[in-house]
């Protein structure tokens, strides 16, 4: 066990700079999740950590330790990777076990390993398969043995890249749940990397969002979800994605063009007449109440028509015209309206996320909700 600390680490490959003087502070048996897009900068972080690539500037302390000229091999950490490392002619049963008799993480007795690797085995749900050689195994199981092979074995820190990414849809879900329990059970420091929104919010006690080498904010995923930083942050979490509809403020109210919707502008938030918003509308929170359906206080109605409605298992996805810009809803599939219905769409006055429009709509600060500013009390 133990903490990890990155300071100001920069790693540039030719002109780009893959991480770009990043900083954070892992505690002591805490689950760090790094989401981001691809070439955002996740596994060169992770190789950082690992010692696997040489950094241009900052420093990585691993339990207090500064690691500066440490080989990877002195580093307590245990990595996985998305292409995942087996010896080819070992068993799984094998493969998960040399790692502890390598001796370097301390001696194992039989009994020792035996139960260290039937702990993993169960969780990952590989042992019925200890027999077999990894030739013998599907892409997933065999990303399930490369994973069991770091979790394993004790070590400071738990670098893990990617993990789940072979698995079908079911199986990652469930895995997560193991994952967690797994986490929560060896309570070692763990910095995971993934560009799966659901995985990170899931598995994180804190979530670091990672654009272009830079961490873009870094919180509890409650926290994350309700709150986003910026449009970036926004989008990156949620599937759909954030509806992202261009207001301007005008007597006191966000009006949409090409609707005769207008959210009033709440005390406290900090914006002038004639400036331009992004109001940020989750698909899950967008409500079809049917026409004229009955919205509630406190919440803005959109009246629409479902221009198309596509079932996705237990949800369908509805893309409602509204006179403006689209807006798409989820709802549960056995109350989906028909393509072509009219109906109501009503939002939450703090499900309506504001954001001051930047020349880059990724760019694009969140100010509060439709609601009022964020409180400083709520921010934790
Ligand atoms: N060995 C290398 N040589 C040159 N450029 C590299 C090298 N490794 C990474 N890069 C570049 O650095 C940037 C960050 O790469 P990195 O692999 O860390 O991203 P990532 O967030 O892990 O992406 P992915 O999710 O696709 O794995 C990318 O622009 C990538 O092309």
């Amino acid at each position: 066990m133990g903490t990890l600390e990155l300071r100001g680490v920069t790693k540039t490959y030719g002109a780009k700079k893959a991480v770009d003087d990043l900083t954070i502070d892992i505690g002591n048996g805490e689950f760090f999740v790094i989401l981001g897009p691809s070439g955002a900068g996740k596994t060169t972080t992770l190789k950082a950590v690992a010692g696997l690539v040489d950094i241009d500037a900052g420093d990585v302390s691993i339990a207090d330790t500064d690691m500066t000229g440490v080989e990877p091999y002195h580093r307590n950490v245990a990595m996985a990777f998305e292409s995942y490392a087996l010896y080819p002619q070992k068993t799984v049963a094998e493969n998960l076990a040399s790692p502890l008799k390598s001796g370097r993480t301390g001696n194992y007795s039989e009994a020792d390993q035996k139960e260290r690797i039937d702990t993993v085995t169960k969780t990952l749900g590989i042992n019925h398969l200890l027999n077999r050689l990894p030739k013998e195994l599907s892409n997933g199981q065999r990303q399930r043995t490369a994973l069991g092979r770091v979790l394993v074995r004790p070590a400071d820190i738990y670098l893990l890249d990617e993990p789940l990414s072979h698995l079908d849809a079911k199986l990652r879900a469930s895995m997560r749940a193991e994952l967690k329990a797994l986490g929560g059970l060896s309570n070692t420091t763990t910095l995971y990397v993934t560009h799966d929104y659901q995985e990170a919010l899931s598995l994180g006690d804190r979530v670091g969002v990672m654009r272009d080498g830079r961490l873009v904010q870094v919180d509890a995923p409650a926290v994350m979800w309700r709150r986003p930083k910026d449009v970036f942050v926004a989008r990156a979490l949620g599937q759909p994605e954030m509806n992202l509809v261009e207001a301007v403020v005008e007597n006191g109210a966000f009006r949409i063009p090409g609707t005769e919707v207008s959210v009033p502008v709440a005390q406290g938030l900090d914006i002038a007449q004639g400036e331009r918003v992004l109001l940020g509308m989750r698909p899950g929170e967008c409500k079809v109440v049917g026409a004229n359906g009955e919205a509630g206080s406190g919440s803005v109605v959109v009246p629409g028509k479902v221009l198309l409605a596509e079932r996705l298992g237990r949800q369908t996805e509805l893309d409602i015209e509204t006179g403006g810009p689209n807006l798409i809803s989820t709802v549960a599939a056995h109350l989906a309206p028909d393509e072509g219905s009219a109906v109501d769409v009503a939002i939450d006055l703090s499900n309506i996320h504001v954001f001051k429009a930047a020349e880059n709509r990724d760019d694009s600060l969140r100010i509060g909700s439709a609601a009022g500013a964020d409180m400083r009390e709520e921010k934790r």
